[in-house]
């Protein structure tokens, strides 16, 4: 493990040498500034300057799936078109290339994305890239690997160039022993899915080496998001998007979990205000690397009868998935974000009725129904 043995020579040298001015007893690890992993030797470790006043240079890896291309909108209105780079794996929709920078980047290429960070004097990193709770059930080695490997890459490259770091963590970072109702920040955290065990990995990881190496890592513990324009990426709680379009499309729709499911969600809007308010909030209103952000909580009951507001007709059958809700089952009923709205003032804006008014604003609420009947 050369890594390993440069990091603990490195170690060694500080501690013998404290050039940061603190005292070898009480140092505090955050003086370390030296890079987790080898580089060469020429490399120049925080050679990006960036002062408060100027724009972050964005790359945001895992871009095309359901919330990256929203997040890049957003900060590209803030910080301007050209300083937001969407990454992915996959080749993007014209409408997202011709939108802003685009790239390719595999997060499980450490040398790539170090290249697309210095080339483009990167300094926040958004890293979306996962697989989510079902889709990681289904094939555990892959994500094993992009959940778990691709962080590493990712905290090292972070590390090495002084980026400001944001990792989305979830509900599924708890499991059957946490408390659910509510659950709190700081609790039990034992996940029965890989998804849930790489999320708590990459909190632990991500704090690590904020305390150690001085890493600025933010993290949010997001809810089931949901959204009108895009798709989501395999997850459990999916039918809280998918119920929407079969509602406008069909008239009917097939729910793969139980009437009675309660689980914490929010509107995409929301998820996305709250991830760039974290990255810009004052490091010393942070008393914690990693919060929960809570909106609103329903079960697929409760969902169906908001719905049924907008589309009367509405059939809803029920045809449990026992993987999905041996899952749900084991997560957070109530999110608890009271830290988070303490610490640096967030508050969501959109409740259950708010929401569905919006994705029925987005996809049309004329049910196919009615649609006929005016045909006709
Ligand atoms: N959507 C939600 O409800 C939700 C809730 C909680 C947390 N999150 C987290 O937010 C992040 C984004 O979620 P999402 O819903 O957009 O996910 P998604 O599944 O829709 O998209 C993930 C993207 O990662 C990409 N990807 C896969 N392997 C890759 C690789 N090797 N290199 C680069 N990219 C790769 C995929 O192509 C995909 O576009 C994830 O980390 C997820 O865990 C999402
Ligand atoms: C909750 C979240 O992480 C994702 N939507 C999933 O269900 O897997």
């Amino acid at each position: 493990m050369p890594a390993i043995r440069n990091l603990s020579r490195a170690v060694k040298q500080v501690l013998q040498k404290p050039g940061c001015g603190c005292q070898i007893a009480i140092l505090p690890v955050r003086c370390l500034g030296f890079s987790p992993r080898q580089v060469t030797s020429d490399a120049s470790f925080h050679s990006v300057s960036f002062s408060e006043t100027d724009h972050p240079r964005v790359l945001i890896t895992g871009g095309l799936g359901q919330l990256g291309v929203g997040l890049a909108k957003l900060l590209r209105k803030h910080f301007g078109k050209n300083n937001v780079i969407l990454s992915d794996i996959r080749k993007p929709p014209d409408s997202v290339f011709y939108s802003g920078p685009f790239i390719y980047s595999d997060i499980l290429d450490y040398k790539n994305l170090r290249e697309i960070v210095v080339n483009n004097r990167i300094t926040w990193l958004f890293h979306y890239s996962a697989l989510l709770s079902a889709v990681g059930e289904a094939n555990v080695p892959l994500a094993r690997s992009v959940n778990i490997t691709g962080l590493h890459n990712i905290l090292d490259i972070a590390a090495e160039h002084g980026l400001r770091l944001f990792v989305p963590s979830t509900i599924g970072a708890f499991g059957p022993t946490s408390p659910r109702n509510p659950t709190p920040d700081l609790c039990v955290q034992r996940p029965r899915t890989i998804y849930g065990v790489s999320k708590v990995h990459a909190e632990l990881m991500g704090e690590y080496y904020h305390y150690r190496y001085g890493l600025d890592f933010r993290c949010l513990r997001y809810p089931g998001i949901i959204s009108a324009d895009t798709q989501p990426g395999g997850g459990t709680t999916d039918y809280a998007v998918q119920i929407f379009h079969d509602a406008v499309k069909m008239g009917k729709f097939q729910c793969n979990l139980k009437p009675d499911t309660r689980l914490p969600m929010m509107y995409i809007n929301d998820c996305l205000r709250a991830t760039l308010e974290v990255m810009e909030a004052p490091s010393e209103r942070l008393s914690m690397r990693t919060y929960n952000i809570s909106a609103m909580s329903f079960t697929p009951e409760q969902l169906v009868q908001e719905v049924q507001k907008h589309v009367p007709e509405l059939q809803v059958t029920y045809n449990v998935d026992a993987v999905r809700q041996a899952i749900a089952d084991s997560w957070p009923m109530i999110f608890d974000d009271s830290n988070a709205r303490q610490d640096w003032g967030w508050k969501h804006e959109y409740d259950l009725p708010e929401l569905v008014n919006t994705m029925f604003s987005f996809l049309g609420s004329v049910s196919p129904i009615s649609r006929i009947a005016r045909i006709n």
